[in-house]
């Protein structure tokens, strides 16, 4: 059994964590950190917790001195680094993943989107960033087809508001939401910008969230080198992600925000192209709490202690 602490345990990622980590014969969480719930048992947030553990406010050197296995950071943006920091310094080879933008950009961590940058840097590594749920989803829409792009993509997104995390913003905000629909961060989004650099290539993204809770999807506007035939653009991905549990494919029409929603794969669907067969346009769908977060966590930390990956996940 390998442990497992848990740091923002109360945000939307790491109530979802909490069971999949319930559902992981190899792991077990040994310690949860909310400053707002400490004291309170864990199970009062998420059922499936281990009966006996109670949040705990945790700082980072109490974080690093519990000598887990592997430590999963679920905290907000712009946290990460004193905790990473502490780990360092006492117990160096304790497996990080971090949730958070972070380290996305940080070369000397890896970047843990199995499906489309391998398996192998993630065996045995213990920094690891996980992808944002529109980028997980940005990249898995236009990967199979990035060497035959001419110009930048465009992805037109629209996520649940959960995704927003729980610190009240105009983006969680429900009333705001109510029969509405709130575009932001039309240049330079993190995502964009994270996408750009992992796919190597020019990226347009257009963030929409919306008024349900959780579930997104990305459409992208591909321009080709070279004009492909239909059966071509969606054999591609086919063979792109053939033998992948956790890619699944819509037939006769795009995938929906229902196809993603709850489901802890993406679903890939609605391969359009324009009459010369220069465009096209393809919709992934996901679960931005999940695949789009701690499924993908669960499978870099699988992966990276050498356990099944796709254990109660598939
Ligand atoms: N929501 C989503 O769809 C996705 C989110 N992510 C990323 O995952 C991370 C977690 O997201 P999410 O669960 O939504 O976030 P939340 O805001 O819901 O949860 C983060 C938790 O961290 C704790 N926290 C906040 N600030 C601090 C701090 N300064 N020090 C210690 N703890 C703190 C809070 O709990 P308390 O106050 O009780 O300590 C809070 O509940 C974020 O970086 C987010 O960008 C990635 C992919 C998808
Ligand atoms: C609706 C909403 O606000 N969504 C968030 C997605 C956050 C996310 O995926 O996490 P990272 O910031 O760690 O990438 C956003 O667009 O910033």
């Amino acid at each position: 059994m390998k442990t497992v602490g848990l740091v923002g345990a109360r945000g939307h990622t790491g109530r979802e964590l909490i069971a999949l980590l319930s559902r992981r014969s190899g792991l077990g969480l040994v310690f949860a950190s909310s400053r707002a719930m400490a004291g309170e048992t864990v199970t009062s947030l998420a059922p499936e917790a281990p009966r006996e553990l109670r949040f705990e406010a945790l700082g980072p050197q109490e974080v690093a001195g519990k000598g887990a296995d592997a430590v999963i950071l679920a905290l907000p943006n712009g946290e990460a680094a004193p905790y990473v920091e502490a780990i360092e310094r006492t117990a160096p080879q304790t497996v990080i993943v971090d949730l958070s933008a972070d380290f996305r950009f940080d070369g000397t961590w890896v970047y843990g989107l199995p499906e489309i940058y391998g398996r192998e840097r993630l065996a045995g590594a213990t920094r690891i960033a996980n992808p944002g749920c529109y980028a997980t989803a940005g990249q898995l829409a236009v990967a199979p087809l990035r060497d035959r792009l001419r110009g930048p993509v465009h992805l037109f997104g629209v996520s649940g508001y959960s995704g927003a995390g729980t610190t009240p913003t105009r983006r969680n905000d429900t009333k705001l939401l109510e029969d509405n629909l709130m575009p932001y961060a039309l240049a330079g989004h993190l995502h964009e910008r994270e996408m750009a650099r992992h796919l190597e290539i020019d990226v347009r993204f257009s963030p929409h969230v919306a008024q349900f809770f959780r579930g997104l999807l990305v459409t992208a506007q591909l321009e080709f080198c070279e004009a492909l035939t239909l059966e071509a653009f969606e054999a591609a991905y086919r063979e792109a992600y053939e033998g992948e549990p956790l890619i699944g494919f819509v037939q006769g029409r795009p995938a929906e925000i229902a196809d993603g929603a709850n489901a802890n794969g993406a679903a890939i669907g609605g391969w359009t192209l324009s009459e010369d067969g220069r465009r096209g346009a393809v919709v992934c769908a996901l679960d931005n709490l999940l695949k789009g977060a701690a499924v993908q966590a669960i499978q870099n930390l699988a992966l990276a202690l050498g356990l099944e990956e796709f254990e109660a996940l598939a």
